[in-house]
C-alpha cells in the first residue's frame, strides 16, 4: 500500500506503521472526519486479516483490546480499520536503552496477565505473543495487537484434545518449549512466552536471540537447543528472584491447566518491594480462584495499586502465620 495514496477514496495512507509476516500496518486518516486510524491490510488471497478480525469482533470490549471500526475488502486486499495505538514495548526498550526499571517490567506484566486472562476466558490463545505486539495506549494501557495466529482452545465449551505433530507457529524466541516440540498451543504457551518476555525486558537480549540470518527450522532448532538446556538459574540471574519461578511455573502448567493468573499477578508483584520470605511460602501456590472473570474486566491502574496494597497484606499475614 502506497503512501500518501487515497484507500477506498476514504482513507489517506500517511505511513507505515508496522509490517510482518501476514501484512502490514499504516497510519492512516479518515479524510471526511480528519481521524487518524490504524489500517492493516494484507493480499487479499491469504484471508489472515479476516480471520483475526473476526477473533477480535469477539474480543471487543476489553480493556487492551484494539477497537475495530471497519473490516473490508477490495480486489486486492482485505483492510481492517483499528484505533492507533503508541509505541510497542520493544521499541520503548530501545528508546530506553535496552533496559526497563523492575518496576515498571512488573506494571508491563500484570497488564499483560490482564489481557491473557481476558482473551483465554473467551477461549482464545494468542500464541504470537513478543514484546512488538503489546502497544501502549492512553492512560499508559498496554494493548495486544495482532491475532493473525490466535486459536480457539474451547470449542462448544470443551477444551481441544491434546495434539501432536503439530506445526511449530509464532516466533522462535517467545515460543514455549511445548511450541518447539509440535505440541498444540494453548493458554500454558502464551504464559511461557510471556515469562520469557520478562526476562528480555529485564536483560535485553535472551540467550537464544541469534544476530545472524539463518533459515527458519535452522533458527528454531538452534533456539530450542539453547532454550531448552540452559539452567534458568544462569538464565535469570540480573532478574528477580520471582521470575524464574514464572517460567518455571509455566513449564509445569499441563496442557488443559487453566493458568492461576491472581497467584502470577501477586508473585511478580513481590519483584517491586522485595522482602525476605522463607522460601516455603515463596514456592507455596495458593488455591485455585474460581472466578476470576470480573475482576480482570476491570483492571485499572488503581486496581493494581490495590492489588499491591493487598499483597503487602498477604504478605505480612503468611509471615506471621509461618513463625
Ligand atoms: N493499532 C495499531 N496502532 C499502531 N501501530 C500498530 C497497530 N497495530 C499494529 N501496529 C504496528 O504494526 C506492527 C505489525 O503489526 P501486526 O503484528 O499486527 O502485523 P503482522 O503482519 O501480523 O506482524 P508479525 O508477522 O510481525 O506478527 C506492530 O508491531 C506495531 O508496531
Amino acid at each position: 500500500m502506497q503512501e500518501g495514496t487515497l484507500f477506498m477514496e476514504k482513507y489517506f495512507i500517511e505511513g507505515l506503521l508496522g509490517s510482518g509476516g501476514f501484512g502490514s500496518v499504516h497510519k492512516t486518516i479518515e479524510v471526511k472526519s480528519n481521524r487518524t486510524f490504524a489500517i492493516k491490510v494484507d493480499k487479499k488471497r491469504r484471508g489472515n486479516v479476516k480471520q483475526e478480525s473476526v477473533i477480535l469482533q469477539e474480543l471487543q470490549g476489553g480493556e487492551g483490546i484494539p477497537k475495530i471500526y471497519e473490516v473490508g475488502e477490495t480486489e486486492e486486499f482485505t483492510y481492517m480499520v483499528m484505533e492507533l495505538l503508541g509505541p510497542s514495548l520493544s521499541k520503548l526498550q530501545k528508546q530506553q536503552g535496552g533496559r526497563f526499571s523492575v518496576d515498571t517490567i512488573v506494571t508491563v506484566l500484570i497488564q499483560a496477565l490482564n489481557r491473557l486472562e481476558y482473551i483465554h476466558s473467551f477461549g482464545i490463545a494468542h500464541r504470537d505473543l513478543k514484546p512488538q505486539q503489546f502497544l501502549l495506549g492512553n492512560e499508559n494501557i498496554l494493548f495486544l495487537v495482532d491475532y493473525g495466529l490466535a486459536r480457539k482452545f474451547m470449542v462448544m465449551g470443551a477444551h481441544i484434545p491434546y495434539q501432536s505433530n503439530c506445526s511449530r507457529a509464532g516466533n522462535s524466541t517467545y515460543a514455549s518449549l511445548s511450541n518447539h516440540l509440535g505440541i498444540h498451543q494453548t493458554r500454558r504457551d502464551d504464559i511461557e512466552s510471556l515469562s520469557y518476555m520478562a526476562v528480555s525486558l529485564m536483560i535485553g537480549r535472551l540467550p537464544w536471540q541469534q544476530t545472524v540470518k539463518l533459515n527458519s527450522s535452522t533458527k528454531w532448532n538452534n533456539v530450542y537447543q539453547i532454550k531448552s538446556t540452559i539452567p534458568l538459574q544462569e538464565l535469570c540471574q540480573q532478574c528477580p528472584k520471582e521470575f524464574l519461578s514464572f517460567i518455571r511455573y509455566a513449564r509445569a502448567l499441563d496442557f488443559h491447566e487453566e493458568p492461576d493468573y491472581e497467584y502470577l499477578r501477586h508473585m511478580l508483584s513481590n519483584a517491586r518491594n522485595p522482602v525476605e520470605v522463607p522460601a516455603e511460602v515463596v514456592r507455596h501456590k495458593p488455591k485455585r480462584k474460581k472466578n476470576v472473570k470480573e475482576e480482570s474486566s476491570s483492571d485499572s491502574s488503581n486496581l493494581e495499586l490495590k492489588n499491591v496494597q493487598d499483597i503487602k497484606n498477604r504478605k505480612i499475614i503468611v509471615l506471621t502465620k509461618s513463625k
